[in-house]
């Protein structure tokens, strides 16, 4: 058996399942309305001068759209999309390579941009702001450099941690947007959506109950749909009731607010073993055996959104709701 082949071929499906589902134009994009009704303008401008749309940076936590957002700009101006991510471009060769290959008006997506390294970014800085990379050739005494001219082009970057984007390149960026949790009508449409795709049909109760669980986060209301979907296709359902949705997401450990096995042992992590915090994240990091940068990045940020925990400048501190949700009596 080829084994490598094999792995491509179920990434390949997971992918193909992805993009089926991805909206492909304003209109079908649900929720982020300010986003939306901005950029329907900026696009539409560009448009009517014939020009290519001002680059664009797309931040806020993993999930929540960026990756569908710039191929819909894509469609919506009528070109190409080329995509790549921070840290597969290693040398300036490599990004160099990229940018020459760009037909005019083309949409560049870099995702993670916050991960590119210096010496890479630098060759962004002349390419965003007036379109040309100046490359270096030869070696030792007889080095030179040349100057590429390439053809306008708008950069969509998408990051999780805008705060560590350098400033010169934050600053090329003529068009910054934070994407925002999803709502629970929102996520219900989302889900209505996609059963509409699949061809499965799900009560209305059992899209809310969905909806609430999914942390406001269309690919986690994705993942968990294909999942209750299993749990219905195995017991022989027609349609997905909320019972069985209730059913198949307790089996998966995710609960009432949306949170899993790693949500419930670092708020349980704080409050048994840090008294409710202040407490730093290496700490309960490393208390709960999980990378700080992952909690950071895609635990924490919904965390602090539903009001679980607090940010404070002593350390991170659960709150009486998370008291609350876990019946636990908080100590005095
Ligand atoms: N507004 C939306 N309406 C409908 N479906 C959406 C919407 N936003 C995202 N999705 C769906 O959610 C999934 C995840 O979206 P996407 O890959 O664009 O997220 P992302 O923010 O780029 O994540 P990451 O930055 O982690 O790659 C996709 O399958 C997409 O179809």
């Amino acid at each position: 058996m080829d084994l490598n082949h094999d792995v491509l071929d179920i990434n390949e499906h997971i992918e193909d399942e992805e993009n089926q589902l991805r909206p492909q134009s304003f209109d079908e994009y649900i929720g982020q309305s300010h986003l939306k009704k901005n950029l329907k303008v900026f696009v539409g401008a560009a448009k009517l001068r014939n020009e290519t749309l001002d680059h664009v940076l797309l931040y806020g936590p993993p999930g929540l759209g960026k990756t569908t957002m710039s191929m819909i700009i894509a469609n919506e101006m009528g070109t190409h999309l080329k995509a790549t991510t921070g840290p597969s471009i290693e040398k300036t060769g490599d990004l160099v390579a990229i940018l020459t290959s760009l037909e005019p008006g083309d949409v560049l997506f870099i995702d993670e941009i916050h991960r590119l390294n210096k010496v890479v970014e630098e060759i962004l800085y002349p390419a965003m702001e007036d379109f040309y990379v100046d490359v270096v050739i030869g070696k030792e005494a007889s080095t030179r450099s040349i100057r590429i001219d390439l053809p306008p082009f708008t950069l969509v970057g998408a990051t999780t941690r805008a705060g560590d984007l350098s400033a010169p390149l934050r600053d090329r960026f003529g068009i910054v947007s934070k994407l925002e949790y999803y709502n629970v009508e929102e996520l219900t449409s989302i889900i209505n959506r996609t059963s509409q795709v699949y061809h499965i049909e799900m009560d209305d109760e059992a899209k809310i109950e969905l909806a609430k669980r999914s942390r406001g986060t269309p690919r986690i209301a994705n993942r968990l749909f294909r999942r209750v979907r299993d749990f219905a296709q195995y017991n022989g359902d027609d349609v997905i009731t909320k019972e069985r949705t209730v059913e198949a997401l307790q089996s998966l450990k995710v609960d009432e607010l949306g949170l899993d096995d790693v949500d419930h042992k670092y708020l349980l992590g704080i409050i048994q073993r840090f008294r409710g915090g202040p407490v730093g994240l290496e700490a309960i990091a490393a208390s709960i055996g999980e990378e700080p940068l992952t909690l950071e990045d895609v635990y924490e940020p919904y965390l602090l959104q539903t009001g679980l925990i607090k940010r404070t400048p002593r350390g991170r501190v659960v709150t009486e709701l998370a008291y609350q949700h876990f019946h636990i009596l908080k100590e005095s």
